[in-house]
């Protein structure tokens, strides 16, 4: 018996010898180990991440590493690994190189919704794309959608009069903010014009549904492999989610399609048939359009439109709402600050000149650097690169914690304080101490494509938003939740303006000029 138990016994640990030498030698689990970081054990790697108790604990774990070592740390499981960077220095250095501009695993779990996308492709295909949607985003391009910021936010301030002024216990507006923000990306990609706020709630509910999706299967590092996602995660509940939100936006683009091609065959006779005619003749110009005419040429197919078109309502809805939502929130909690923008908004005469505010920029800027919408990001390594000291290989998948970066005393004075007169004193444009140290839209050859849209939509609304209502704290920073299932969530009160500023239409104040 005794020599059956010790036969046995030996067994497992020569077993457990053997798969510990492979691991060791054959997997990067020797590389992880040799840099400093969170205990790993062969096989299982880091369990700290694995084994928490709970969503917010892993977060909470990820907080305590960033604070143990101060440029970056390497997270191993399953033979999967990962390294964390946040210092400036290394950030540049991988961010300006093109070779490293291959997004990491993380990003795969996209490619149901977005398939290969400006966002998630790599590349000659993503260069291919970046240059066909750059023009989408001119600066005339950009002009014409003002007109949408500023109907959208028409809507919104109707709504939050009717439904959010004086609310007992207040309101956390993220519901109307995301309509609003939806809408806006829906009617500048697409073109399609909405009037009601919740014209487009049945795909808002699908997209979040898909998002939340998402996060569940990052934090469970087997559900990484398709088959397995498809067998036993949620893999079929999100094809039917997405199968819906496809199939919504695939008819809008199928009309816009049919209404182009009647369009051109309208004008064939004319010689300028091409964008910038078609921007002369349209007072909004949807990204949608760009792409329609890049079909003509056969520079993209049916399938890329739809591609690009997801992409965008993608990238341009949540990150949008999170950014405006925090913003009123920093507004709300520090009334001084409010007071200072309402007092330049003041000086302003008309709703376009919100993006000559030089304090509205500071306000958002202040706020994205301390709630950067896109926390983080991946990328694969394309040659081997020494970061941080560490040599890493080629292929290495490295992700960029940028809300670390963004409060690095490095990089920021007092870094926890809200002050947007950072950005006023600084002796770079971004308000920090080195070029690479806040990165809210990233930075170089991937950098958001969306980021002077997205500052012109914010401007417009906050703007509006502070020139009808005051905003007074409920929830104290201290106690904003954060959560990676769970979204952020807080409160605030809104009052309607006594002294509101009424502004001048441009055909009433060519009037007034007479
Ligand atoms: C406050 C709002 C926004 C923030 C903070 C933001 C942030 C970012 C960041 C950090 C990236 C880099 C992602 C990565 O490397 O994986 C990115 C990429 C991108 N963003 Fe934005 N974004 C915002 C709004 C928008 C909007 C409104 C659009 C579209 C209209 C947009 C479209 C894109 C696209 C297509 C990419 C991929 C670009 C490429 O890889 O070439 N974003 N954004």
């Amino acid at each position: 018996m005794i020599f059956v138990i010790s036969t046995v016994f030996c067994s497992i640990v020569t077993c457990f010898l053997i798969v510990d030498f492979c691991v060791r030698k054959f997997t990067t689990y020797g590389l992880a180990k040799s840099i400093p970081g969170p205990y790993m054990y062969p096989i299982i790697g880091a369990t700290n991440f694995l084994f928490s108790s709970s969503e917010n604990k892993t977060l909470e774990i990820a907080m305590k590493f960033c604070e143990a070592f101060p440029n970056g740390f390497p997270y191993w499981t399953f033979g999967f690994f990962i390294y964390h960077c946040y210092s400036a220095e290394s950030l540049e250095k991988i961010l300006t190189n093109p070779k490293h501009i291959e997004k990491s695993l993380s990003y795969k779990f996209l490619n149901s919704f977005l398939g290969t996308g400006l966002l998630t492709s790599t590349g000659e295909k993503w260069f291919n794309r970046r240059k066909l949607l750059t023009p989408a985003f001119h600066f005339s391009v950009l002009n014409g959608f003002q007109g949408t910021f500023n109907d959208q936010t028409s809507i919104l301030i109707s709504s939050i009069r009717e439904t959010e002024l004086n609310r007992s216990g207040g309101t956390h507006l993220q519901q109307l903010i995301s309509r609003f923000t939806l809408n806006t990306i829906c009617e500048s990609a697409m073109g399609v014009k909405l009037r009601r706020i919740d014209e487009l709630d049945d795909y808002r509910n699908q997209i979040n549904r898909i998002g939340k999706l998402h996060v569940e299967r990052i934090t469970i590092p087997w559900m990484v492999n398709d088959w397995v996602y498809n067998t036993f995660g949620k893999g079929k509940i999100e094809h039917q989610y997405v199968k819906e939100v496809h199939d919504f936006t695939g008819s809008i683009i199928d009309k816009k399609r049919k209404q182009f091609r009647s369009d051109n065959r309208k004008k064939d006779t004319s010689p300028t048939n091409d964008i910038d005619s078609d921007l002369e003749n349209k007072k909004r110009f949807a990204m949608l359009d760009t792409l329609l005419h890049a079909e003509e040429d056969h520079r993209i197919d049916a399938g890329g439109i739809q591609e690009e078109v997801d992409t965008f309502v993608f990238e341009g809805f949540d990150t949008t709402m999170t950014a405006i939502t925090f913003i009123l929130f920093m507004l709300a909690s520090h009334q001084d600050v409010q007071q200072r923008l309402y007092e330049e908004i003041h000086s302003v005469v008309h709703k376009d000149d919100y993006n000559h505010c030089k304090y509205l920029d500071c306000v958002i800027k202040e706020t994205i650097r301390l709630y950067p919408p896109v926390p983080f990001i991946g990328r694969v390594l394309g040659e081997e690169t020494e970061i941080d000291n560490v040599k890493l290989p080629a292929k290495t998948f490295v992700h960029i914690l940028i809300n670390v970066l963004h409060r690095d005393p490095r990089y920021f004075n007092d870094p926890e304080k809200f002050d947007p007169n950072r950005f006023l004193d600084s002796e770079f444009e971004n308000g920090a101490k080195h070029p690479f140290a806040y990165l809210p839209f990233s930075a170089s050859h991937r950098n958001c494509i969306g980021q002077k849209f997205a500052m012109m939509e914010l401007r417009t609304v906050v703007s509006e938003i502070v020139r009808n209502f005051v905003l007074k704290p409920i929830t104290r920073v201290d106690e904003i939740y954060f959560g990676l299932k769970i979204p952020f969530s807080f409160n605030l009160l809104l009052d309607e303006r006594t002294d509101n500023i009424i502004f001048l239409e441009r055909n009433e104040m060519r009037e007034l000029n007479k």
